[in-house]
């Protein structure tokens, strides 16, 4: 451990969020730490020392807060990431809010409440394998780095991931046997039998399993609000310098890979690792038991793109497995396919840092819609496109709009049209009727947006009358109410109406 680690949990987040923790807990929770007021009664040093010891033996609850993190789009690389090539990934408007709600001490109890997927689960927490995964041959810390997952300590965990949503059809209980099996995994490797009782409540305004990187803004969520409950994160906090915000956010995507790992079995990282820092990324990835390499690109251009869902669920797991069987059975041949990608990728970040790239230009938009197209052509040859998919590359192609590439896993989910310049309002408005028609959903996003975000404590001013009293509070009541992904926009949305929302902070890690 370097001493940098050893401030971070000792030391210096004594200067950041932690020490907001305590007086924000004070002034807007009240007495959960006790009389907070000690200068009030005037009974002198001795009472007031008394007073001070008293309120240390009461650890405080914390108060309930929020983390959110963002979706993203693979413009380039997509599979050949998970084969150790380059990929390039922007982060997108869509986001997932997961609400950490702390239970009273007596309550020894922890809850995962994902009502999109209409899964919920309580466990006891003193029933959970505490000591096969605090075993020194197996423990790990929030600063380690994980590469695999260890077969004795999924073992582990399968009597409680067993007994979940018994009784649900079996398509839907594996939905929900992953979400319990990578949350525990997490949790136990992170946590001790001393964490409080509490719940994690999840909502999401990405479709789930469309390509749109769903499971990665889960586990960043999770990875977060574990890594600030355990007090091992510092800030965000605007001080604080680029380089210290940078380790905090690596250390949340490290175990967002984990839980990653356990609900894919093969990820490649770059979903986490966009959806943790916000903006854009060139990801590579070549030996799995070392770090990626990652490349902030914080001037990645606003391409004008058109985010279409086909929605056709789709199963990343299955996607790579298929492609990593087909490289089994054609080894060369694959590996070609999987070069030509890279060239794809490396081309396309080479056009778009050019100092001449004008994202109205259409020579410059064409020169990264060629790569697009080309890119999805190896995938269509790799065996992961779909029907639906081709239909949009056919109705888009046939009015000349631009040039469409499948993103994500593929076999469904969702395509990215690079909309050409200049095309008539009258053949983007047919474009689109004719996708409603089919049954297609149209996104509007922007890409490039900021990474995991942390509202502490869960109180947003929103223009209505709780803002004079300092905000309004995020309940489970008020969260679960939310209608739709406008209601829990216009609720807790990282970005308001007049951009970014007073309360959402960000890791600084730009520079
Ligand atoms: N809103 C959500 N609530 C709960 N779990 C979710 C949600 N969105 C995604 N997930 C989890 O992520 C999985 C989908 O991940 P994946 O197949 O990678 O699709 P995507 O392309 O969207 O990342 C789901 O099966 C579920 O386990
Ligand atoms: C196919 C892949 O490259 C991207 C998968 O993205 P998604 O899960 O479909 O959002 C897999 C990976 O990078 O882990």
């Amino acid at each position: 451990m370097t001493q940098r680690e050893v401030n971070g949990v000792n030391g210096l987040h004594q200067d950041g969020l932690e020490s907001n923790h305590i007086h924000i807990n004070g002034s807007i929770n009240g007495s959960a730490n006790g009389n907070t007021n000690g200068t009030t009664n005037g009974n002198g040093v001795k009472s007031e020392v008394r007073k001070r010891m008293d309120r240390k033996k009461s650890s405080p609850m914390m108060p309930t807060f929020m983390v959110s993190a963002p979706g993203k789009v693979i413009v380039c690389g997509e599979h050949a990431v998970v084969h150790g090539k380059a990929a390039i990934a922007a982060s997108i408007s869509l986001r997932s809010y997961l609400l950490v709600t702390t239970l009273s001490k007596s309550k020894r109890t922890v809850t995962l409440t994902f009502p999109d997927i209409d899964f919920n689960h309580t466990w006891n927490i003193d029933e959970l394998p505490w000591s096969t995964f605090s075993h020194p041959s197996k423990k790990k810390y929030y600063y380690d780095l994980v590469t695999e997952l260890d077969p004795d300590l999924v073992a582990a965990i399968q009597p409680l991931v067993r007994d979940v949503s018994l009784g649900k059809p079996a398509e839907i209980r594996k939905v929900h046997q992953n979400s319990a099996g990578s949350f525990l995994y997490m949790f136990l490797n992170l946590g001790s039998q001393s964490f409080p009782g509490c719940q994690y409540t999840l909502r999401s305004t990405i479709p789930i399993g469309a390509g749109l990187g769903s499971s990665a803004t889960i586990a960043v969520c999770m990875s977060a609000a574990l890594l600030l409950q355990l007090r091992t994160l510092s800030g965000p906090h605007p001080d604080q310098p680029p380089e210290e915000a940078r380790l905090q956010v690596e250390r949340i995507n490290r175990w967002a890979f984990v839980y990653e790992m356990f609900i894919h079995g093969n990820p490649s990282g770059v979903d986490n690792t966009v959806s943790t820092q916000g903006k854009a990324v060139m990801f590579q990835r070549k030996d799995y038991s070392k770090p990626p390499s990652v490349r902030p690109l914080w001037d990645f251009p606003e391409l004008p793109l058109l985010l279409v869902d086909t929605r056709t669920a789709k199963s990343t797991a299955a996607e790579v497995e298929k492609v990593r069987k087909l490289k089994e059975a054609h080894p060369k041949l694959v590996g070609s396919i999987l070069d030509a990608v890279d060239k794809v990728t490396t081309s396309a970040l080479e056009l778009i840092e050019r100092d001449d790239f004008n994202t109205k230009s259409e020579e410059s938009l064409r020169g990264v819609g060629e790569l697009m197209n080309i890119n999805h052509g190896l995938l269509v040859s790799l065996g992961v496109s779909h029907p639906r998919l081709e239909r949009v590359r056919e109705l888009v192609d046939h009015e000349g709009i631009g040039w469409t590439k499948l993103t994500g896993a593929g076999g469904g989910g969702c395509s990215i049209t690079l909309l050409r310049p200049g095309v008539s309002r009258q053949k983007l408005d047919k474009l689109e009727r004719q996708l409603e028609e089919e049954g297609y959903q149209k996104f509007e996003t922007t890409l490039g947006c900021d990474g995991v975000g942390v509202l502490w404590p869960a109180v947003l001013r929103n223009g209505m009358d709780q803002d004079e009293e300092g905000g309004m509070e995020i309940d489970l009541e008020n969260f679960l109410r939310a209608e739709g992904n406008e209601g829990v926009e216009r609720l807790v949305g990282v970005h308001g109406d007049n951009g970014a929302r007073e309360g959402w902070k960000f890791w600084g890690v730009e520079s």
